[in-house]
């Protein structure tokens, strides 16, 4: 069954980011209290950092565990290790290291020093993942950038045909750097909730675009790659006032 996506417009990016950290912090403290060990999709990008800034901000007054708390990650650059272009060296700094999450719980794609080239660092990942439920994630956080790319998956990209599998290399980005590890549609619409995050007027006419199907005539995720995510039980696009500003 798919649920229709829900739109949450917030103010401006620094009260979309609060809005979002907090709302991450309920859903991991709720999914502990039910006895489960949440996994957590995160990204990268601009919006992303401001959010794990915040995660790390609002943590100490939380009922979260983050020593029982799983991360992974949609996307990833494939780049040496501790380059700046990495999302997971971001989340790292900004959160993860502060706050104490296992490094067994914090599931990184490769990097260049793991893997010989993107298609072994996809597989590797791809089979890390598929030891735990090939990324049912409780909550998997997503970027969009202006052309209406998730993930690492660009329009028009052939990466977006890949199916029966849960990771997929890719090389030759629009956006840099040109080679990366993405998770697949079929990967990314495992998991329970997917939230869109999204912020800056620059993301307004994607964000339009993203939706603007019907039931008869639905967006091809081939021009705008975002609308081929959903959640299992739930898809919440977080935007600010900007980027909601063609709705
Ligand atoms: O390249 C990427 O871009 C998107 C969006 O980034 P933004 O800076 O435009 O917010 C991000 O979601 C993705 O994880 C990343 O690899």
């Amino acid at each position: 069954m798919t649920v229709s996506p829900r739109i949450e417009v917030h103010p401006d990016a620094a009260d979309l980011a609060t809005a979002v950290a907090g709302e991450l912090l309920s859903r991991l403290a709720d999914a502990q209290d039910a006895g489960r060990v949440p996994h957590v999709g995160l990204t990268g990008g601009s919006i992303a950092e401001a959010i794990h800034r915040e995660i790390a901000r609002l943590s100490p007054g939380s009922e979260v565990d983050w020593t029982r708390v799983v991360v992974w990650w949609g996307d990833e650059r494939f780049v040496a290790p501790d380059s700046a272009d990495r999302n997971a060296v971001d989340a790292r700094a900004a959160f993860l290291d502060a706050l104490g999450v296992p490094a067994e719980h914090v599931h990184e794609m490769p990097s260049t020093a793991d893997a010989p080239d993107v298609d072994a660092a996809a597989a590797s990942y791809a089979a890390e993942l598929r030891e735990h439920g090939a990324g049912q994630f409780e909550v998997l956080m997503l970027g969009m950038g202006p052309d209406g790319h998730v993930a690492s998956l660009f329009p028009g990209h052939p990466a977006l045909d890949v199916t029966g599998q849960v990771a997929v290399g890719v090389t030759g980005s629009p956006k840099p750097p040109p080679e990366r590890v993405t998770l697949t549609f079929d990967a990314l619409n495992r998991s329970a909730s997917v939230w869109f995050l999204v912020s800056g007027e620059g993301k307004a006419e994607a964000v339009a675009r993203a939706h603007a199907g019907t039931a008869d005539a639905p967006v091809d995720p081939h021009d705008v790659p975002a609308a081929g995510v959903t959640g299992q039980e739930e898809t919440i696009w977080f935007l600010d006032r900007a980027s909601a500003s063609l709705l």
